[in-house]
């Protein structure tokens, strides 16, 4: 694709477009402390374009034209290149180390968004609950509970499970449902968690969001707007659940 037709790509007035939509959310999501010191983003996926950030820059400070474009889905692979793209930014700049993290999502469960953060509410919830998954239901005998792995309840306000689809793309749980969150374990290089990405997917097929343990969370959703918002509610519920957790207000049952 010639230069100014790829560029065409990441111009736009339109403040919805995902290249202006990038720079803007990510300067949000560094304010909540998110994206600081580099890592994190969002990716956007519309039909057959995807839209990704640069790897290891400030994220607060991103332009649309330091966006990288590629095609939904990928060709195959050829001995010349591993990674397609349709448009890239003139400057020195790499796509997303999570790239690989957010086709997951794409691949997986046909999602239009994806946000990783390293909030620290989410570490935290990894680090204070050491088992492979993190489960929330509501209510047991009419009382609302939160229980995360199988080891803890505590009692808690549930409305914002409501905020959370089934499998991230699917219909609203109901307070009645039952959250799961699957934590895989970290590794050094970004890239080599997918495929305990794509496995802890596979054996959660409801989960809307992969925690990695002491690094942050993935979350998805059919468009920007449900992936933020779902992102939102999850961190929500993990922030009050480690805060709950530490001040001993959960009731321990089998540890
Ligand atoms: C200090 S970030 C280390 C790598 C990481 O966790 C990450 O999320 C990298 O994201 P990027 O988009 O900057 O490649
Ligand atoms: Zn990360």
């Amino acid at each position: 694709m010639a230069s100014a037709e790829a560029d065409a790509l990441v111009i736009s007035s339109d403040p919805l477009h995902p290249a202006n939509l990038i720079p803007e959310l990510c300067r949000s999501f560094y304010q909540l402390g998110w994206v600081t010191g580099t890592g994190g983003g969002i990716c956007i996926r519309t039909g057959d374009k995807v839209y990704i950030a640069p790897s290891g820059v400030q994220k607060e400070r991103i332009e649309p034209t330091h966006i990288f474009v590629l095609p939904y889905p990928q060709p195959p692979p050829s001995p010349h290149t591993d990674r397609v793209f349709l448009r890239r930014p003139t400057s020195n700049l790499k796509e997303s180390a999570c790239t690989p993290l957010f086709w997951n999502s794409f691949d997986l469960r046909n999602a239009g968004s994806c946000i990783h953060t390293h909030s620290q509410h989410a570490v935290m919830a990894t680090l204070l609950w050491t088992g492979p998954v993190f489960t929330i239901s509501h209510q047991v005998r009419g009382t609302r509970l939160l229980v995360m792995s199988t080891s803890a309840v505590l009692r808690f306000p549930s409305q914002m499970i409501k905020g959370v689809r089934i499998a991230g793309t699917g219909t609203a749980l109901s307070y009645l449902d039952t959250l799961e969150i699957p934590i895989i374990e970290n590794t050094p290089n970004e890239e080599d968690l997918k495929d305990s990405m794509a496995e802890a997917m596979v054996k959660y097929p409801n989960a809307a969001a992969v925690l990695v343990r002491r690094h942050g969370v993935y979350v998805w959703g059919n468009d920007w707007e449900k992936a933020k918002t779902q992102t939102e509610c999850l961190d929500y519920l993990f922030e009050i659940g480690v805060k709950m957790k530490l001040a001993g207000l959960l009731t321990v049952l089998n540890e």
